[in-house]
């Protein structure tokens, strides 16, 4: 249990987050698969990240850690050992879905396993596809643990079932270790950051609309990342920010691609004081500053095509919702439910217990606006992003928010708690 008192005067300062995660597993992936040396800066130190590090040691990657400076030294993918044991995929659904891909391209078996959490995720989204391409993949009913013996694999053309940057880098990575095309088909964009960075590693990409192909197999080569603050990070201060009277605050050095600026497209259609100024490249991603203010919001209905440019920040939506004008429908989050934790539950059960008044609807959340927030004991169902929407919540609640759970948010953002004390006083 822990219980937040934050300061309710407004968030203030200059704010810099973690690095981000997504960028973060792939800087690690593709560092390994590739030949020679990778440094990584900025990466994030967090437990969903350190999971990626353990699995490619365990596949035989020599990587030295120091703080957010990580040192990669690889002889590339073809010399990737067997595991001597299952490699543990903790809580992170990134970690576990990309290197089933890597996994898919290498002709010995390897084990996977993960916490309870992970083990009811569903996995027949990456599993499908990578045995259309050969690799024999033994599971529990489609979830883990998953047994993999890759090697072999031809290349397929596939038009993704749901918007997942995670079935679309799995096979594409699958693709990189496969003699011809693999093609990927997106119904909807989904983030793009394993497509940015391959070019930095030596890789080709093709992309053309909603295609998009890799012509393997590849040989990449050793580089330097420098990895942007995590935008999914920084919603929790934008959202903080937005619904806090008082408050007015810049992040520094936060990625915005494109494909993850979701949260803040929606939020200027709600009329909120919001303004982003990109300031340099880090390889093909776009980083710079994002200014916010206290603001007052109307609102607004949320686009199937843009939800998974703002997937792990639609509880933050949620709640600002709550704080809009007018009444909201948050719309086609079905994906929701296949998150750390149901996630739809999660919010509808966290907005009740602070008194607003909202009500689970097919495919979605109806969320009265202008609603008055109370403290309350919060059930985080152990899901980082679900602890942190209801420590910012408490920016503006009457009374304390206590959380079932507070470690859990050391899966991606270790110090949010310093930094909730630190901005709001
Ligand atoms: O590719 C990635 O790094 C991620 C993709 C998203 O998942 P899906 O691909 O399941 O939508 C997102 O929710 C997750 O936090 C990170
Ligand atoms: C869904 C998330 O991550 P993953 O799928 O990697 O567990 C998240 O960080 O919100």
């Amino acid at each position: 249990m822990k219980t937040i008192t934050a300061n309710q005067k407004g968030l203030k300062g200059d704010i810099r987050v973690p690095g981000d995660k997504s960028i973060s597993h792939r800087s690690i992936m593709l560092a390994s698969l590739a030949n020679g040396q990778t440094r990584i800066n900025n990466f994030l130190n967090s437990e969903d990240s350190m999971r990626t590090v353990e699995a490619f040691k365990a596949l035989g990657v020599k990587i030295e850690m120091d703080h957010t400076s990580v040192l990669v030294q690889s002889a590339g993918w073809q010399r990737f050992k067997a595991p001597q044991n299952h490699l543990y995929m903790g809580n992170s659904g990134t970690t576990l879905r990309l290197i089933s891909g890597i996994l898919s391209g290498l002709p010995f078996e390897t084990k996977l396993t993960g916490d309870e959490s992970l083990s009811k995720r569903p996995m027949k989204r990456v599993i499908r596809p990578l045995k259309e391409m050969g690799s024999t993949i033994e599971s529990n009913d489609d979830m883990l643990p998953i047994t993999i013996r890759g090697g072999g694999l031809t290349p397929i053309e596939y038009h993704l079932p749901v918007d997942s940057a995670q079935v679309k880098s799995a096979i594409l990575l699958a693709g990189l270790m496969t003699t011809g095309k693999t093609t990927v088909i997106e119904r909807h964009p989904t983030r793009d950051h394993t497509e940015r960075m391959l070019p930095l590693f030596n890789g080709n990409i093709d992309k053309d609309s909603n295609h998009i192909s890799i012509d393997g197999p590849q040989k990449l080569v050793g580089t330097t990342i420098n990895i942007p603050g995590d935008i999914s990070s920084a919603s929790f201060w934008i959202t903080g920010a937005v619904i806090t009277p008082n408050s007015h605050i810049v992040l520094r050095n936060v990625g915005l691609n494109p494909t993850r600026t979701g949260l803040i497209s929606v939020l200027k259609r709600m009329g909120a004081n919001i303004r982003t100024e990109i300031t340099r490249y880090e390889g093909e991603e776009p980083v710079g500053d994002i200014y916010v203010q206290y603001s007052k919001l109307y609102r607004t209905e949320l686009y199937q095509e843009e939800v998974a440019s703002l997937i792990d920040e639609v509880p933050l939506l949620a709640l600002i919702a709550t704080q809009s004008e007018g009444n909201m429908y948050i719309n086609h989050i079905e994906e929701l439910k296949y998150k750390e934790s149901n996630r739809v539950k999660a919010i509808v059960d966290m907005l009740k217990a602070l008194n607003a008044n909202v009500e689970e609807v097919e495919d979605g959340i109806f969320i009265e606006g202008k609603s008055r927030l109370q403290g309350n004991y919060i059930n985080t169902y152990h899901d980082h992003r679900v602890a942190m929407v209801a420590s910012i919540a408490s920016l503006i609640t009457d009374g304390a928010v206590t959380l079932s759970d507070g470690d859990c948010v050391n899966i991606s953002y270790p110090s949010f708690y310093k930094e909730l004390y630190r901005y709001s006083n």
